[in-house]
């Protein structure tokens, strides 16, 4: 295993208040996403929304690394230019998403278990000798009146710790993602409960994989009411309990937690992640930066809406996003930031 490339990535992956941008919807998702704003589902459509995101002027400033899925780690933009070779003219390092999605699992009704072990090794040389440096696998955990089990988050550990041991002895950092879902009318509470569960048996998981956690980022939730939940939350009742479930059960030795967004408006996931910087930065361990989607992206698709003419409008979006978060990791963000004529 080569320790120091692990460690250097990782590094580089967290310095100078930046975060990622996770632009490795599957196909079947991305399609999702545009025929629910009228956007044709073609793979020139994909091509060119995400050389939109890639090319965005100044997106350096704030992203250190993007997530690709394999249909797009393998396109070019419209003047023959590799996306990889736009992305490290751009000192943007690239990752990729590595499972091959969520499944029922056998014997578990209402539960999925992620799938992609199979030929893994060879996929992620490939990915290497492309010029990946860093690799995704995202677990996906439900929560309703019995669920999830404990069949359910084993089966889940064991594959994301057996995934981030095939990405290390590569030299690719794993970002290991495991999602408890939003969806459900549970309290913050349970979903602290449960995550603290999830997180407890994945580190267990790597543990006993040997996985190096000084290789590796955690991409989890933060800790929310279910979106149907009768109890909404303020934005330090989220830092509070996300701080408290993550210090219970993430070791020191992990150099960096990147959250994912999971359906939280842009603004929110801005203001949440601002408040756990700003107030707890001195007491963390690790560095607490995004690692966001939709809430990154979600403004410039639907300014964009398949339209050459809307690039530019769209990028300018894409990019306050992604400035925003930067400040959100310094505990900087203020929705003052979001005020029009302030970014003029
Ligand atoms: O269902 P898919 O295609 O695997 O995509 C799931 C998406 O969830 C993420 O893991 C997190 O995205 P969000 O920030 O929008 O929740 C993305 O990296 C990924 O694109």
């Amino acid at each position: 295993m080569n320790t120091q490339l692990l460690r250097e990535t990782t590094q580089e992956l967290l310095a100078d208040h930046k975060g990622l941008l996770a632009m490795d919807e599957s196909t079947e998702t991305c399609n999702k996403r545009f025929a629910k704003i009228g956007i044709a589902q073609t793979e020139e459509a994909r091509r060119a929304y995400r050389e939109l995101i890639i090319t965005t002027p100044g997106l350096n400033e704030s992203i250190s690394g993007v997530i690709l899925y394999d249909e797009t780690i393998r396109q070019k933009q419209k003047d023959g230019t590799p996306f990889l070779k736009v992305l490290s003219n751009a000192k943007i390092l690239t990752g990729i998403k590595v499972d091959t999605g969520v499944k029922d699992l056998a014997g578990h009704p209402e539960e999925k278990i992620t799938e992609g072990l199979d030929g893994l090794r060879g996929r992620l040389a490939e990915y290497f000798e492309m010029g990946a440096r860093f690799a995704k696998w995202r677990a996906v955990i439900a929560i309703g009146e019995r669920i999830p089990s404990r069949g359910c988050i084993e089966a889940n550990a064991q594959a994301l710790a057996r995934y981030a041991a095939l990405c290390q002895e590569i030299g690719l950092v794993p970002i290991v993602e495991p999602e408890v879902l939003m969806e459900g009318e549970h309290t913050l509470e349970r979903c602290g409960e449960l995550s603290e569960k999830v997180l407890r048996m994945i580190f267990e998981a790597l543990y006993g994989q040997r996985v190096m956690l000084e290789g590796i980022l955690l991409k989890p939730n933060m800790i929310l009411p279910g979106t149907s939940s009768y109890k909404q939350v303020t934005v330090e009742e989220v830092a509070n309990a996300t701080l408290r479930c993550l210090l219970r059960t993430v070791p020191a030795a992990v150099p960096g937690i990147a959250f994912l967004s999971g359906g939280q408006s842009a603004e929110l996931a801005s203001a949440r992640l601002n408040a756990l910087n700003l107030k707890f930065q001195s007491r963390l361990p690790w560095v607490l930066t995004f690692s966001f989607a939709r809430a990154i992206q979600q403004p410039a698709l639907e300014i964009w809406h398949g339209t050459s003419e809307n690039v530019s409008e769209a990028q300018k979006a894409l990019y306050h996003r992604a400035t925003c978060n930067r400040a959100a990791r310094r505990g900087e963000y203020t929705a003052l930031l979001e005020t029009p004529s302030l970014n003029s």
